[in-house]
């Protein structure tokens, strides 16, 4: 662990946590003996191949799930309460947005859904759909947005209550490459403004690597923590992330890791 790590809080904590799906004698282990930390404004993947576990265990962060064992702590506390208290907003692969509803009604209904006044948070709401850059089409209905823009509306709902942390289960997969790249730059402007904790559920590698400041790589069937990427991101303009050497050799050391865990390369370096 870094020091800088050591000296920062952990806001959310997994414990020796195993999940086993279906009856005895039938079970599939999805996750076994999974163990990490991560802390407070960091952005971290989790990344792994198809069906290592990786929703099940957003799925646990957000009490979606309770553990087989083990256990999870969120700012010292249970999942259950942490939802209860409504300090986690999450986004899915598919936006799920309200047909009926508007952009700007699908961003307000968290803050309709909580019995505040329309007063209260008519000037936030205008603000988030600025930062999604929706503006002009606030009062479009969810049918006429492409999905990058309707995958906007989901980011913004997810913050319109200003939870602390984010969980994000594949945001982007669906999207076309030129939309994702820039989703992706979005999102890191949108974290430099708000520094929400943000665990993001990738298998994109390129994706993990240009978003993260830490990634969390599984392995497949159960899934286990192969290892802990640290100091991915740099520092700077995100723009030009993608041209960068340290970007190149990211790329090249979290693959490695996938290669060397699969056995793929016969423990070779690509
Ligand atoms: N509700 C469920 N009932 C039974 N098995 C499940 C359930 N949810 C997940 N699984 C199993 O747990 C394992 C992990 O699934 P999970 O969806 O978490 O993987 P993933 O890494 O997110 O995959 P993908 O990238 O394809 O979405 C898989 O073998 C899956 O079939």
């Amino acid at each position: 662990m870094h020091l800088s790590q050591a000296a920062k809080k952990a806001e959310i904590i997994v414990d020796q946590v195993s999940m086993r799906f279906g009856k005895k004698g039938h079970e599939v282990t999805a996750l076994q003996n999974v163990s990490f930390k991560i802390y407070r404004n960091e952005f971290v993947s989790l990344l792994g191949p198809s069906g290592c576990g990786k929703s099940t265990l957003l799925r646990l962060m957000a009490d979606l799930l309770e553990p087989t064992e083990g256990q999870i702590m969120i700012q010292d506390e249970h999942p259950r309460e942490v939802r209860l208290r409504r300090k986690f907003g999450i986004v899915f692969q598919n936006p799920t947005l309200f047909e009926w509803r508007t952009v700007k009604q699908n961003i307000e209904l968290p803050l309709e859904v909580l019995g505040q006044k329309k007063s209260q948070y008519s000037a936030l709401t205008e603000q988030l759909i600025e930062m999604v850059g929706l503006s002009s089409f606030k009062h479009y209905y969810p049918w006429q947005l492409s999905g990058g823009m309707q995958q906007r509306v989901a980011i913004a709902r997810a913050l319109s209550l200003d939870p602390p942390i984010l969980l994000m289960d594949e945001p982007f997969s669906a999207l076309d490459e030129f939309t994702k790249e820039k989703l992706q730059l979005e999102l890191l402007e949108i974290k430099r403004k708000t520094n929400k904790t943000i665990v993001f559920v990738t298998h994109s590698i390129p994706e993990a690597v240009y978003l993260s400041d830490r990634i969390i790589v599984l392995s497949a069937h159960p899934g286990r923590v192969h290892s802990i990427v640290d100091n991915v991101r740099e520092e700077g303009d995100p723009s030009h992330i993608r041209e960068s050497e340290r970007f190149h050799e990211m790329m090249k050391t979290v693959r490695n890791c996938f290669y060397e865990e699969s056995g793929f390369l016969d423990g070779q370096t690509i």
